[in-house]
Parts: structure tokens; sequence; C-alpha cells
């Protein structure tokens, strides 16, 4: 028999199908002009058309609802030029798809080729259920013609007996096919996350390589399709493959043209029976949907926010907030995987055997029923011509449509793979050292390419030292041809210069986000270095959470730290009333809402004061706080032993520094000692 979704599948619901269908159909009908049969196909045909118009428009709204939600949840989807390359099915598609395979099947042992095992056999066991099913039926109408009411019976009881396996193996196949796209994802995903998020590879994607634009949106949503593509094209290609092979072997023993009628009118049918059974699967798409929309988001976030992550070494704590939203996800995902298996098993088993067996008893009619006009021949032509109908249907549609639509799959999959191909490639690229990015012109004078090909040293210690180091953007700006400064230990830098002239870059150098292409660097550890920027970073946790970041509770705890030591810290940038006002400390919110912009500093100087590092950089921290949280700030963090290096416009900020590194904005600088005389230079 033919499947429902097949009857209704998009691509036979699309105009050319249904006229090929309608002639089809309209053939059967002009050879098969008995009373009964022309009643039926009347009957069944109306039945069909209207059922594939309102699968289409059914099709076309969800779509439409999908995209609705998507839009709202996530934003535009951002522009991706590696989405425009052309892919082929050549050399280069199986060269990356054995790569993609060997993340997703990572061995003979693994969960996934067992998969793929079972997937076969219970591919075999259905066609060999087909075969049963389809002597059977065979058997059924051949004791109907010959009106053998008892034998009819039985057969008709055997039918129901095999419609358990038959349909459990049917939910079984669709079952293991979403579990192995499932499987492909989760393997893929964590393989693409590991990479990601070490090494600041998140930063270096999108700040210093230009190939990339959305790495969100290739990790959410590429990778699950590839998922689904390389999942479906093993059923869809093993399947007609094996039917084609065991059809020719057993010739004639096949179900056929009156299945796809039977069916039809099942469809119809069982439609408003199904309806009352069938779980909300919209509700359930739509907030697989959101949880899809959530993930995507937070992988947008880490982008927006990967310089500060990146500075903080935040990465560890990134990973554990995407893990979650993925897992929340695939908890959902596996939950309506489970109601669909069910759904599956009470779908098939109702529309293709039980209103199967009725349609059967239909036919008996004529048999046990004595008809006005009816004649014992007539019966036995229709038995045949049913007969050779089923043939007909079941070769010319059901192995060659899918091997033809099978292309149209490993097409798509190609695009799939060679969008994840690409991210990886990037990804290998990036974190060698291997940047592919537009340079600026100025780039292209001798002097600016020999600083770009030039590679500086660096070397650890206690202290900071620069030695003739360059400033260099990553599009290749020379902003600083050789700068020299050091900090040690109790020293307290002030950085000034006008916008734009590399005072922050300074920073990205020192914790090694972009490349030194000359002199040397000495710099303590990176964990002996806490950054925070003028834009202050709020994690997604709770707001214990945010003093400690990027350490998570474990690690407070056994650095002895107890949530009275983080009231106290709270309290000397006079904040302590936001635990209370918000909830307590394991408050969860979008802090960077319910939090002003004064209040998000003050936690990032108390988040400074947890961590107590060696050396602190200041990064126009303090802009939206009083003058006298200003100063309580720089008292404790010079109590607790902090070296601290400052980029700020505020005058009031002088006098807590003892060196001066001025720009110029020209490429030109000045280190100096910050004394009372050059204040009063700079205030002049
Ligand atoms: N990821 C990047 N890719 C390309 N160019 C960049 C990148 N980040 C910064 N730049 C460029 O490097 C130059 C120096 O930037 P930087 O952030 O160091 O300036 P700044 O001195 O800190 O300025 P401000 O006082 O406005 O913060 C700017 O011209 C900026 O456009």
């Amino acid at each position: 028999m033919v499947a429902p979704s097949k009857v209704l599948s998009p691509s036979l619901a699309s105009d050319r199908s249904l006229k090929q269908l309608v002639n089809y159909l309209s053939n059967l009908y002009l050879k098969n002009r008995t009373r009964i049969s022309r009643t039926v196909y009347i009957t069944l045909f109306i039945a069909l058309i209207n059922r594939i118009r309102s699968a289409i428009t059914e099709q076309k709204a969800a779509a439409r609802r999908q995209a609705e939600l998507r839009r709202t949840r996530t934003g535009p989807t951002p522009v991706d030029t590696s989405a425009r390359k052309k892919v082929e099915i050549n050399r280069e598609f199986f060269k990356n798809l054995i790569r993609l395979l060997r993340i997703v099947i990572p061995g003979w042992r693994s969960k996934e080729l067992r998969l793929i095992i079972s997937h076969s056999i219970f591919l075999v066991i259905r066609t060999l259920i087909s075969l049963y099913v389809a002597d059977l039926d065979g058997k059924l109408v051949s004791n109907l013609v010959r009106g053998k009411g008892r034998d009819f019976l039985s057969g008709l009881v055997w039918w129901m007996i095999v419609a358990v396996p038959a349909t459990f193996t049917n939910s079984m196949l669709s079952y293991h096919q979403c579990q192995l796209a499932l499987q492909y994802r989760t393997r893929l995903t964590n393989h693409i996350q590991k990479k990601y998020l070490s090494d600041m590879t998140f930063y270096a994607l999108t700040a210093l390589d230009d190939r990339i634009k959305n790495a969100d949106q290739l990790i959410v949503v590429d990778v699950q399709k590839f998922s689904n593509s390389l999942a479906e094209l093993y059923s869809n290609l093993a399947k007609p493959v094996l039917d084609m092979v065991v059809y020719n072997w057993s010739l004639s023993r096949n179900v056929g043209g009156e299945g796809l009628f039977a069916m039809s009118l099942i469809v119809q049918l069982s439609a408003n029976v199904m309806r009352a059974l069938t779980p909300p699967f919209g509700k359930y798409v739509a907030e697989e949907a959101k949880l899809e929309g959530e993930f995507r988001f937070q992988h947008s976030r880490l982008i927006d926010y990967s310089e500060e992550v990146a500075l903080y070494s935040g990465h560890e704590a990134e990973k554990d907030t995407l893990d979650k939203g993925y897992f929340t996800l695939i908890k959902h995902v596996n939950r309506i995987l489970r109601r669909r298996f069910w759904h599956g098993f009470m779908e098939d088993f109702t529309i293709k055997y039980f209103w199967g067996a009725l349609g059967l008893m239909l036919c008996s009619v004529p048999v046990f029923i004595k008809l006005p006009g009816a004649g014992e021949s007539g019966m036995g032509d229709r038995t045949e011509n049913f007969v050779k109908n089923r043939r007909m249907l079941l070769s010319s549609s059901d192995a060659f449509g899918r091997l033809m639509f099978s292309y149209k799959e490993i097409t798509e999959l190609a695009g799939y793979t060679s969008r994840v191909s690409t991210l990886l490639e990037v990804i290998d690229d990036v974190q060698a050292g291997r940047f592919d990015k537009k340079l600026v012109s100025s780039a292209d004078t001798a002097e600016n390419a020999a600083v770009l090909r030039g590679r500086g040293e660096i070397t650890e210690g206690p202290d900071i030292d620069f030695v003739r180091v360059p400033i260099v953007s990553p599009n290749g700006d020379v902003l600083v041809r050789e700068l020299s400064f050091s900090v040690k230990p109790g020293d307290h830098l002030l950085i000034v210069g006008p916008n734009g002239c590399g005072k922050s870059s300074l920073f990205r150098i020192l914790g090694g986000l972009w490349p030194v292409y000359g002199g040397s660097v000495r710099k303590p550890p990176f964990s002996d270095i806490f950054y925070i920027p003028q834009r202050p970073y709020l994690s997604r946790g709770s707001l214990r959470e945010q003093i400690l970041y990027p350490d998570g509770v474990k690690e407070m705890r056994s650095k002895g730290i107890t949530d009275a030591d983080l009231h106290r810290i709270l309290s000397i940038v006079e904040i302590e009333s936001i635990v209370e006002r918000q909830g307590g400390w394991d408050a969860h919110q979008e802090w960077t809402d319910v939090l002003s912009g004064g209040q998000q500093q003050r936690v990032a100087m108390a988040r400074l004061f947890y961590h107590a590092p060696k050396y602190a950089i200041l990064d126009e921290c303090t802009s939206s706080v009083t003058l006298e949280i200003e100063r309580v700030m720089y008292d404790e963090a010079k109590r607790l032993g902090i070296t601290l290096m400052t980029v700020s416009h505020r005058r009031s900020l002088w006098k807590y520094h003892t060196n001066i590194l001025q720009f110029d904005g020209q490429g030109g600088y000045i280190f100096t000692k910050l004394d009372a005389e050059r204040r009063l230079q700079l205030e002049e």
C-alpha cells in the first residue's frame, strides 16, 4: 500500500504531479467502467484531490507560520557570502562528506553505526513484510473472488495480526531516522563548539577573518539541516534500491493501484478520526523553533561580546551556557520524537491496515451480498484489474520516484556539506594563525607591508614590557610603528589619546587576541591580567555568577569565598541592595536590562575585587559612576595590590597613576612619569 505521507508529499502535490495523477485516475476509470468501480473511483478521485489541495494549503500556512516565528525570534537572517558559493557533486563534495562522516560516525563501535545497522535491518524487514502483505492481499482477493467466506475472514484476521509488526517497523524506521539525524547533529555540534570555544577562535573568526559572516547560523541551522539531510538520504537511497532488487526477484507479487485509491479514501476519512487523537504538533514545532531561536541567540550574543568574553577568558562559562541551551532544545526534540513515534504507530496502523481491512470488506460486499445486476464474471475482471493496477503504481511511483528525488536530496546535502565544511576549514585556518581579511589601502605601502610580514617575540615574565612593538589593526592599518613602554608591579599606567588611535588595541595585543608583528612583548600569564571594559559584560546566569564571572560557584567555594564575602564586596561599591531587590543571589535575569549602566559598571568593579588579579586593565570603565565611587574603586584596587592600567579621558583619574602613555593619534606617543609637573603640562 502507499503511505499517506507519500500521497500528500509536496513533490506529488505539485501541479505537474497532480496533472499526471488526474490523467492516471481518468485512465483507470475508463478501463474499469463497472457500476461499483465507477462510484468508488469518482468518490475517491474527488476525495484525493480535496485532500491534496488542503495538504498544500496546510503546508503553505505552516511554512508561513514558521517563517513568521523565525523572524520574530531571531531577527533577519544575516547574509553569508559562503551561501552563494556554487555547490556541485564532485570530488570536493565527496572529500568533505567523508571528513564530516568521520566526525558523525567516529568508529565501528559508535552508537551511530549501530543505529544505521538496525535501521538497515528494519528496512529489510519492511520490504519482507510488504511482500508478505502483498501475498496476503492477493490471497484475500482470490478468496473473495472465489466466494470462500471462511478463508477470507481468516485471511482478514492474519491481516490485522501482520499489521502490528508492520506498523511497528514503519514507526521504528522513522524513529531511527530522526534519532540518527539527532546523533549526527550532536556529534557535529559538540565537535564544532569545542573548537569554536577554544583558543579564542570565536573572537578571531569574527574580528580577524572575513570568510565566515554568521557562524551562529552555520552552527545552529546548517549543522541541523546537514544532519537531517544525511539521515534522510540513507533511507531514501537504500529503500528503493532494495525494493527494486526484491520486487524484480519476486516478479508479480506487488501491492498496487487499489492501494492508492483505498489510501486516498482512508486519508480522507482518517483525517477526521485522527484529528481528535493527534497531539498538538503545531505547538511543539513552535516551541522547538523558540528553543532553536534561543540557542541561536546565545551564539549571536557570544559574537556580540566576543572581545569581552575573550579578555575575561570566559569561554568555559560560555560553553556551559551554550551546552545548556542545546540540551534543553534536544530534550524537547526527543519528547516530540517519542510522541511522533506513538502517533506514527497509531496513524500507520489505522490508516494503512484498519481502514485497509474495511476497504477490503467493502470490496467483499458484492461477493457476499448479491447486488442486483452484478455478475460473477464482472467480479473476476475487476480483481484482475486491481492486481494489474497495483503493480503499475508501485513500480512506477515508488522505487523510480524515490531514486529520482534522491538526486535532489544529494544536491541539497552537497549544499549543507559545503557550508559546514567551510566553517571547519576556516576554524582550522584561524587556529593555525592563517587569516583572510580585506586589508586597508595603507597596508600596500612598502613600509607597512614590511611591518605586516614580520613576527614579534612573546615571553612570560612578572611585569609588562613592550619593546618596539608595532600596533596593527586586523585590516592591516599600522596605528603605531614601534611602541616601547613598561609597567612594573606597583606602577599605575594611564593611557590617553584621541579616539581610534590604538589605546584598546594595546590591550588586545596584551590579551593575545591580535598577533604581535614585531619587537618583543613580555607579559605576565593571562590569568594574572583582568580586563574591565566600558561596556561591562554580564553573562547569562544568577546574580552571584555576575560577580564571579568567568568563575562558577564551584571555583568560588574552592577559593573559600562565601556569599557574605560577596555581600561585603558589593557594599564597597554601594550596590549591596540589589541582592534583595533582584530576589537573592540565585535570581536569574537579563542583567543588562534590569541593571542601570552605572550599576553594571559597579558590578564589574565588584568582579575585579573578587578576582583580585595582579594586573587590571580598566578601559573607560568608570564613565557612568560618580567621582566618589571612582575614588573608592581605585583605593580598594590599590589596597588589594592590583597594578592598574587605565584608559580614560577623565582628569579626575590622573592622580591615581604614576606613569602615562600618551598617543598623539598620528602614530607618535610619549611614555613618561606622571608627576605633578607633567600633570600641569597636560592641564595646559
Ligand atoms: N576588529 C577590528 N577590525 C578592524 N579594525 C579594527 C578592529 N578593532 C579596532 N579596529 C581599528 O583599530 C583602530 C584602533 O582601535 P582602538 O579600539 O584601539 O581605538 P581606541 O584608541 O581605543 O579608541 P576609543 O578611545 O574610541 O576607544 C580603529 O581605527 C579601529 O577602527
